[in-house]
């Protein structure tokens, strides 16, 4: 709803929905009637409209969007036409956020004031949708089209600095947003209102060539998102056509988009985050009865990759970190590692050359482990090795204070194990990043048997505070990012071996909008790292792991990569892997007619019949081997919800948020054709253990259930 108050001649509107403003149909009412009786009162000579809290308005309700139901009358630009139309100022007094159709609001207004740490944008691109409320018409009259283009296509948010730069806002102010949005409110009574009104104002002129370029810069950089095109005819239709047409136009294209199947994803995708926010142990504890304890400093040990990228993430979220290598040629070097990716954020604009000087600042690097005596959280990122690790947690047990936090980046060793070399394994637990862990969002946190829910509380805070997605996962081998990217990588290399070639199956991959093939990802990372990690396994097991090996434990193996590693094709760093990329460390993937007679000689060797594998079929199995693994790590309770998988996917391996992560991906195949395929694969492949059907699969495809019921239907433990 809107709240109506005056203070002597200004109205005073206040929109009131915790905890964002959501532009709801109470709002939107409210603030209609709000305005309409600040307009009719002959005692009211101006107007102001701010949003209660800490937020101005996040914008139109998406729960309303829901799978494309119109919103129910009024619009936005109902309620606030008559801000148009008044002959008072209307002035918006922006705290916190406007954005989407909040900031849509404040651009009916005629004057705009924030606070200094406001912030205000046009995200409707990251639902899918586009600014349907007169924001592509408005914008552009306001800051003219080329920063509207970039503001509505990218969906960033712009800080108050900036935004009075451009003109959206007119002035930052710094004491009491109300009784500062009463000040200036009164202080434009009486002047001429008519240049203020946007829509009055005329648009530059701007030749087509400038959306056609447009255009193909979209295209490459938001590939496959529809909306972002969709913004650009919007934006095109404010200069080629008049106001009341262009709205109208704007209309068109927003119902289309909001009826969208990407709209649907993607908004089940801005969802999903925050309901994996939601962690909940076991034990019944969760984030909404555990409390973290406060991170003053960190520690990092390690300035290799993984832990200088680690580091830089803290840092430049304001915390002072110790980054403590043993050896200081490599401490040096993760030093020169961490300057230059600051270097690549000052040149992207991502920070500036201040912000970049003042993280290092509050970095200690140190060859010293006493160093790490007051820190509150620890993250070691040595690398894989069960013994080195342990032998540094006893180190860290004895070192650090008791109530400190000690965080393993390891992506598959078993936590209690490292945990039980300490005195606190309450106190232990997985931090999982990604590589580059200083870009790729996602944070696999990972407990043990004995992490106590204050610690899990504690690095699901360090995760949102240092810009990273968290997601909270139990103990099992390779947890479970990893786990379900085993069964993804081992279809790819079947597939490989039974005729498809890694091109086609990289393309199909890309073209479903991965942002790189299988093949391609293999060779950026390093085809050695598994070749290691699978004659280790083996090792553990008993197994000597040879090229001639085909079958393990009865399952079928394929080590066609190996085959390329003991060949010297590490991937890119050797400057072959499944590609040629003609010399070391060059980044251009050609295909490889040496690679295809390597694959030709080993299907020889083993007889294997090779056919033609359709794109189909290629996407089919990759997807349905993955998708069925992350039932089963669901059925297992190592993630307690399928928005978990799907946050996982999208934040550590790139799947595309217009396709919402693989169990939405599932939901939207309905579970019966992807249990079906999968029985059918089963049979087909029967020396395959990722094609055993999950049974919690089975159990859910009985019903017809949309994938918001899937968690309280395993919760309830009931038989489905
Ligand atoms: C005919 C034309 C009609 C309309 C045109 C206009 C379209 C739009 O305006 S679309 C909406 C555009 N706005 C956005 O996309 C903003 C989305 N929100 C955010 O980015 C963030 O929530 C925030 C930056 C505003 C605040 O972040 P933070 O403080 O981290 O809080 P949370 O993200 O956890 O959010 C708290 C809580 O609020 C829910 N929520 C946030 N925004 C909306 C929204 N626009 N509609 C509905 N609900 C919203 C969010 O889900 C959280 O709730 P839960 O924890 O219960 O999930």
């Amino acid at each position: 709803m809107a709240n109506y108050t005056k203070r002597d001649e200004v109205a005073v509107i206040e929109l009131n929905n915790p905890p964002v403003n959501a532009l709801s149909f109470e709002v939107r009412s409210g603030l209609q009637n709000a305005l309409k009786s600040a307009i009719d009162d002959q005692d009211v000579k101006c107007i102001v409209i701010h949003g209660k809290g800490k937020n101005f308005s996040a914008g139109a309700d998406i729960k309303e969007f829901g799978a494309g139901t119109k919103q129910q009358k009024p619009w936005i630009t109902d309620a606030c036409r008559l801000a148009d139309e008044s002959s008072k100022p209307v002035v918006a007094a922006i705290a916190g956020t406007a954005l989407g159709g909040g900031l849509e609001v404040a651009l009916f207004c005629h004057y705009r004031i924030g606070t200094p740490s406001c912030r205000v944008g046009f995200p409707e691109v990251q639902i899918g949708i586009l600014p349907g409320a007169g924001g592509t018409q408005r914008l552009p009259r306001l800051i003219g089209v080329n920063s509207s283009i970039d503001m509505i296509t990218s969906g960033r948010h712009v800080m108050a600095e900036e935004a009075m730069k451009l003109g959206i806002l007119d002035k930052i102010v710094t004491e009491d947003i109300i009784e500062e949005g009463v000040k200036f409110a009164k202080s434009v009574v009486g002047l001429d209102l008519a240049h203020r009104i946007l829509k009055n104002r005329k648009i530059e002129a701007v030749s087509p060539k400038v959306f056609d370029d447009e255009i193909s810069r979209v295209k490459k950089k938001y590939k496959g998102y529809i909306a972002p095109l969709f913004c650009l005819k919007a934006i095109q239709a404010s200069v080629q056509l008049p106001y009341d047409a262009s709205m109208e136009q704007e209309l068109q294209l927003f119902q289309h988009l909001v009826g969208s199947n990407q709209a649907k994803a993607q908004q089940y995708a801005f969802f999903a985050e925050r309901t994996s926010a939601r962690w909940q142990l076991p034990t019944g504890a969760n984030s909404q009865n555990a409390s973290p304890l406060p991170v003053k400093t960190a520690g990092v040990i390690g300035a290799g990759t993984m832990g200088a990228g680690i580091a830089l993430c803290l840092i430049t979220s304001g915390i002072p970190t110790v980054l403590v290598e043993q050896d200081q040629k490599f401490l040096e070097k993760g030093i020169k590692t961490m300057e230059g990716d600051l270097r690549g954020s000052v040149a992207l604009k991502k920070m500036t050359a201040e912000q970049a000087k003042k993280a290092m600042l509050i970095l200690k690097p140190s060859v010293n482990f006493e160093d790490l005596h007051d820190v509150d959280l620890v993250i070691e990122a040595v690398y894989e090795n069960l013994a080195l690790k342990k032998e540094i947690f006893a180190k860290l047990d004895k070192i650090c204070q008791p109530q400190t936090i000690l965080c393993t980046n390891t992506s598959s060793l078993d936590i209690d194990m490292i945990a039980e070399a300490t005195k606190r394994m309450d106190k232990v637990v997985g931090t999982h990043f990604f590589a580059p862990a200083y870009i790729m969002k996602l944070q696999e946190n990972v407990y043990g048997k004995n992490t106590s829910a204050e610690t899990v509380a504690t690095v699901m805070a360090l995760g949102r505070r240092i810009r990273k997605v968290p997601v909270l996962v139990g103990t099992c081998e390779s947890f479970a990012a990893n786990r379900m990217l085993h069964p993804y990588v081992t279809e790819a290399l079947y597939l490989v071996e039974e005729g498809a070639s890694p091109y086609e199956v990289d393309q199909v991959l890309e073209d479903f909008g991965m942002p790189m093939g299988m093949f391609r990802v293999s060779d950026l990372s390093g085809l050695d790292i598994g070749y290691k990690v699978r004659r280790e396994a083996a090792k553990r097991q008993g197994i000597d792991l040879t090229l001639g090996t085909r079958f393990v434990n009865g399952e079928r193996v394929c080590l066609l990569a190996d085959v390329l590693v003991e060949k010297g094709r590490l991937g890119i760093k050797s400057g072959k892997g499944w590609y040629n990329y003609g010399s070391p460390g060059k980044k251009e993937a050609i295909p490889d007619p040496e690679v295809l007679d390597i694959i030709e000689e080993h299907c020889r060797k083993f007889g294997i019949k090779k056919q033609k594998i359709s794109s189909q079929e290629i996407l089919e199995r990759m997807q349905l081997a993955l998708i069925n693994e992350g039932f089963r790590i669901l059925e297992e309770g190592i993630v307690s919800k399928p928005e978990d998988i799907d946050v996982i996917w999208i934040y550590g391996f790139g799947w595309p948020k217009y396709m919402g992560g693989p169990m939405f991906y599932a939901n939207e195949m309905k579970l019966k054709n992807v249990y079906r395929k999968i029985c059918d694969f089963h049979q087909k492949y029967p020396f395959s253990i990722h094609w055993t059907p999950s049974k919690l699969l089975a159990r859910l495809s009985e019903t017809d259930l949309p994938i918001s019921n899937w968690t309280s239907l395993i919760n309830s433990n009931s038989k489905l």
